[in-house]
């Protein structure tokens, strides 16, 4: 089964919408020539309607990095999937640690927003994945395995096939602290032998599962050469054109043609 890699910068709280023009901009340049990999940019969303402009008709996708379930509402300070559908989003990021630790997003919360985004158009990016002491009380598979059933729960297998899965470790992101791609892998692999119990063969060898926390241009070729991984959910080194060019490129190159 081939997978398309997909690597996804996800640039949390950072850019302005006019740098964040500027930058795609940039990357566009940088980054043209690779076509064996799709590229995906998650900015803030004050930037997302000019970010799409300059992208229209682009090789470059465009994510939100959140959305609430509802079309619309008084729900005062949330985006919904009929507004990032819209403006062209294609991708939503859903479920990031960082959204589950200070905004107190849940399984069951981005399960009715993975529904939500599916009846739009859009594609989620499920993000799950363990703590420090979670992998360290050896709890990882259970956590993970928790986490996708509440978060994918009740969805059609097709939907499921379509779905991209980031698994984050959580002590990896941001710390500089990469998990070896055996240890990714490892955690991959049990992922998709779990959509497949859930959801049959065909769902497992279709979605697409990126590796996120602390990926950079030096530690992507090892990562992406694992065999359930099918790309990278990056922050930091998506921030600087040349570091998240250079991730695009060592995908690129590792796996072919
Ligand atoms: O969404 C991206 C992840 O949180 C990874 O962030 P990082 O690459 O800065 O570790």
């Amino acid at each position: 089964m081939v997978r398309q890699p997909i690597i996804a910068g996800n640039w949390k709280m950072y850019k302005t919408p006019s740098e964040a023009v500027e930058f795609v901009r940039r990357l566009q340049e940088a980054s043209a020539g690779v076509d064996n990999v799709e590229i995906v940019v998650a900015p803030p969303f004050p930037a997302l309607v000019p970010v799409a402009g300059v992208l229209a008709g682009s090789f470059i996708g465009l994510a939100a990095q959140n959305m609430f379930w509802e079309a619309e509402g008084a729900f005062t300070g949330e985006v919904s999937p009929v507004m990032l559908a819209e403006i062209g989003c294609r991708y939503v990021i859903l479920g990031h640690s960082e959204r589950r630790q200070y905004f107190g997003e849940t399984d069951a919360n981005v399960n009715r927003k993975a529904w939500a985004a599916l009846d739009r158009g859009l594609v989620p990016i499920v993000c799950v994945g363990e703590s420090l002491d979670e992998r360290e009380a050896g709890r990882t598979e259970k956590v993970v395995t928790a986490q996708i059933q509440g978060c994918l729960a009740g969805l059609p297998a097709d939907a499921v096939a379509g779905l991209v899965i980031a698994y984050e470790p959580v002590w990896a992101i941001g710390t500089g602290r990469t998990a070896s791609p055996a240890d990714a892998q490892e955690v991959s692999a049990r992922i998709r032998a779990l959509v497949a119990e859930l959801f049959g063969r065909e769902a497992a060898d279709r979605v697409r599962i990126q590796y996120g926390g602390s990926v950079k241009p030096e530690n992507t070729r090892a990562l992406i050469s694992q065999p359930d991984i099918d790309g990278a959910l990056v922050g930091g080194a998506s921030l600087k054109v040349e570091s998240f060019a250079g991730i695009i490129r060592e995908t690129g190159g590792a796996v072919g043609r």
